[in-house]
C-alpha cells in the first residue's frame, strides 16, 4: 500500500505539482471572500430598529439611515408609523407600543414579515433589547389625549425618555427623539426658528406636554454631551395624515370628518359655528399658543425638506375610515324571546 502511494507522488512531475497547488491557493481565496462577502451582507441586513409608537400621523422626514457608506438622506417616514419601507429594505424593525393611543391596525400589514416584531410594553419599564437606531416616538399628542391622564403624559416624556437613552447609550445606539413645536408655548417670536427658547406655562394645563418635551430634549443633550449618545430632535408641528385617530380631537381631523359626514363645521362637536369656535378658544385658551408658524429654512436648505400636501390623502384616508368603522360596528343582534309561564320574555 505504502509503495503503492509513494509511486503515485513520484508519478507526478513538477508541472502538475504546480498546478494542484494554484488550484488549492485559488480555492481558499474563493472560500475567504465568500466569508467576507456574507459577512458584509449580513452586517448591513442586520441594522436594527427601534420604534415607539404615537399617533402622529404620516409627515415625511429625512432619516438618515442604511450604512454610513450609503449616507444619502432616504425619505423615510418615521412619523408614519413604523417607518414603512424599512422591514422590506433588508432592516430589522422592532415596534414598541402599549397601545394608549396607539392601534394595531396602524401596523397590521406589517405582522407575519420576517423582520418585523411587535412589542407590547411601556417606554416608562426599562427594555433591554439589542438595536442599532431608535425612534423615540412615544407619548399622546393630541391635547384631549395628553391632557387626560397628564401625570402618565410626564412619565412617558421623562422616564421613558431616560430608558431610552439609558438603552441607547448601553448598545451604542442613534437615537431620534419626536419632540414637539409645543416647547414653544405661546411663542413672542415669529416664524420660531430653533435658536428661540420659547415662552410656555410650567403650570398650565398644555404643561404636562410642554415641559415632558422640554425635559426630554434636555436629557438628550445630556446624554450626548456627558455620554457620547448620538441624538436628533425632531420638533414637529402640527401634523395630520393617514393612520391618524377619528378621536384626535385635532382641528384638521376634526374638520374633514364633519365635512365627510356632512355635519356643518365647528371643529369641536360641542360648539356651534367656526366664528364661535374661534371666539371661544380665543377667550378660554389662555394658555393656548395664539400664533405658531415654523421657520423652515434651516430644514430646507441642510435636508432638502418642504412640506407636502398631505390634505386630499387625509381626506381620502378619513373617508376610509368612516365606511370601515360603518362596516365594522357590533350591533348586538336582538335575542329570541322566550316564553316563560305563558308570557314572552327577554334576556
Ligand atoms: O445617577 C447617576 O449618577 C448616573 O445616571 C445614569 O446612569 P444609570 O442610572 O446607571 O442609568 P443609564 O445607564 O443612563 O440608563 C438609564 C435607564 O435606562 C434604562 N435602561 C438602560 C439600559 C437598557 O438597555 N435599557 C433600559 O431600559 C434603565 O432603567 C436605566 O435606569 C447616567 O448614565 C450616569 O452618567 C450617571 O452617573
Amino acid at each position: 500500500m505504502m509503495k503503492r502511494i509513494i509511486w503515485l507522488i513520484s508519478g507526478l512531475n513538477r508541472r502538475m505539482m504546480k498546478l494542484l497547488f494554484a488550484l488549492a491557493l485559488i480555492a481558499y481565496i474563493a472560500s475567504v471572500w465568500g466569508t467576507y462577502t456574507n459577512m458584509r451582507l449580513w452586517l448591513l441586513s442586520e441594522r436594527r430598529f427601534v420604534i415607539w409608537s404615537k399617533e402622529i400621523p404620516t409627515c415625511e422626514i429625512p432619516v438618515r439611515k442604511g450604512s454610513e457608506e450609503n449616507s444619502d438622506h432616504r425619505w423615510g417616514g418615521v412619523c408614519g408609523f413604523p417607518p414603512d419601507g424599512q422591514a422590506d429594505d433588508g432592516h430589522e424593525v422592532t415596534v414598541v407600543d402599549n397601545f394608549f393611543t396607539g392601534r394595531k391596525r396602524n401596523v397590521e400589514h406589517w405582522i407575519g414579515h420576517e423582520n418585523f416584531e411587535l412589542i407590547n410594553h411601556d417606554v416608562v419599564e426599562p427594555l433591554y433589547i439589542e438595536v442599532d437606531q431608535i425612534y423615540h416616538l412615544a407619548s399622546p399628542a393630541s391635547p384631549p389625549n395628553y391632557m387626560y391622564n397628564p401625570i402618565k403624559t410626564l412619565k412617558t416624556n421623562t422616564i421613558g425618555t431616560l430608558n431610552m437613552l439609558g438603552l441607547a447609550k448601553r448598545v451604542g445606539a442613534r437615537l431620534l427623539l419626536a419632540s414637539t413645536s409645543e416647547v414653544y408655548g405661546d411663542p413672542e417670536v415669529h416664524p420660531q426658528n430653533e435658536e428661540y427658547w420659547g415662552h410656555v406655562n410650567p403650570i398650565g394645563p398644555r404643561a404636562c406636554y410642554d415641559e415632558g418635551k422640554r425635559v426630554a430634549e434636555t436629557m438628550c443633550y445630556a446624554y450626548m454631551k456627558q455620554e457620547g449618545v448620538e441624538v436628533r430632535v425632531a420638533r414637529i408641528f402640527n401634523t395630520f395624515g393617514s393612520r391618524m385617530h377619528m378621536n384626535d380631537g385635532r382641528v384638521v381631523s376634526n374638520f374633514i370628518l364633519q365635512a365627510l359626514q356632512g355635519e356643518p363645521l365647528t371643529g369641536n362637536p360641542e360648539e356651534h359655528t367656526i366664528l364661535e369656535f374661534a371666539r371661544l378658544i380665543k377667550s378660554l385658551a389662555q394658555d393656548d399658543p395664539q400664533r405658531r408658524r415654523p421657520d423652515i429654512r434651516k430644514a430646507n436648505m441642510m435636508l432638502g425638506w418642504e412640506p407636502v400636501e398631505g390634505l386630499n390623502k387625509t381626506i381620502q384616508y378619513f373617508s376610509r375610515e368612516l365606511e370601515h368603522q360603518a362596516n365594522n360596528q357590533y350591533i348586538p343582534k336582538p335575542k329570541a324571546a322566550r316564553m316563560k309561564k305563558g308570557r314572552p320574555r327577554h334576556n
